[in-house]
């Protein structure tokens, strides 16, 4: 049996919807504060995926060591979702972080999950999409942190070579470093719950950084890869 869930998704057995905004919707500065209490900031020379030296870290994996945080990362862009009535058939986190993110999506807006693996098994069904689904459908690609978007591109990729849309793509954090361009010339709408330049400010309130040092870091991040 199929179910349209209250944000117009759809949910296989699952007619009942408990879950879907928050009772009053996350801040940026409390998702912020969270993240800094958990340490997930760190300054100091650090390499991306992509092989360029960053002066600030941002590593949203170690939420998934406090559920509580964890659920309101999910529930924030699952508020940010409604609030802009994004539709989907499925949930797709991009692997590995942002797989227990997508989870939570999954369950908050009661909307199937698929996982999308970094590499086929050589063995059993040798699938890289796994779950149940139908050609045709819809896919939102959920991410923890976005430098240039080629994650999210190389997922959306292997999605649609299994007849699955992709139209959007939401993360935590955007890094503010040209994905939303770069995934606008592959049709994929990109969103995010928070900035680069939001938790440098925030770094700026806590006095763990200067303005100055905010325009260099912001400048550094703005070169080309
Ligand atoms: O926008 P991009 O330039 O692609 O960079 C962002 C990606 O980098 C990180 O993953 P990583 O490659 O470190 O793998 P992991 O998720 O398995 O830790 C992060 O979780 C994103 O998926």
């Amino acid at each position: 049996m199929t179910a349209a869930t209250a944000n117009g998704n759809h949910a296989i057995d699952d007619p009942v919807v408990v879950k879907v905004q928050s009772a009053s919707p996350i801040e940026e500065t409390t998702l912020f504060e969270e993240l800094y209490q958990m340490e997930c900031f760190r300054t100091g020379e650090f390499y991306l995926k992509s092989g360029q030296m960053t002066p600030i870290y941002i590593d949203l994996r170690r939420i998934m060591s406090s559920p509580r945080v964890l659920r309101m990362a999910a529930q924030a862009m699952c508020d940010k979702l409604v609030a802009k009535n994004i539709k989907f058939d499925y949930v797709v986190g991009v692997p590995y972080a942002a797989l227990p993110l997508a989870t939570l999506v999954s369950d908050i807006l009661n909307t199937p999950m698929l996982m999308k693996r970094k590499e086929a098994k050589a063995y059993g069904t040798k699938q890289l999409i796994e779950g149940v689904y139908q050609p045709g459908k819809t896919v939102l690609l959920v991410e923890d942190v976005v430098t240039s978007g080629e994650s999210i591109r190389e997922t959306a990729e292997a999605i649609r070579k299994e007849s699955l849309k992709v139209t959007d793509a939401i993360a935590v954090l955007d890094r503010q470093q040209g994905a939303s361009a770069n995934l606008a010339e592959d049709k994929l709408n990109f969103m995010s719950f928070l900035t680069m330049e939001g938790i440098l400010d925030g770094l700026i309130t806590k006095n763990e950084m200067t303005e100055e040092r905010k325009h260099q870091i912001i400048e550094h991040l703005a070169k080309p890869f």
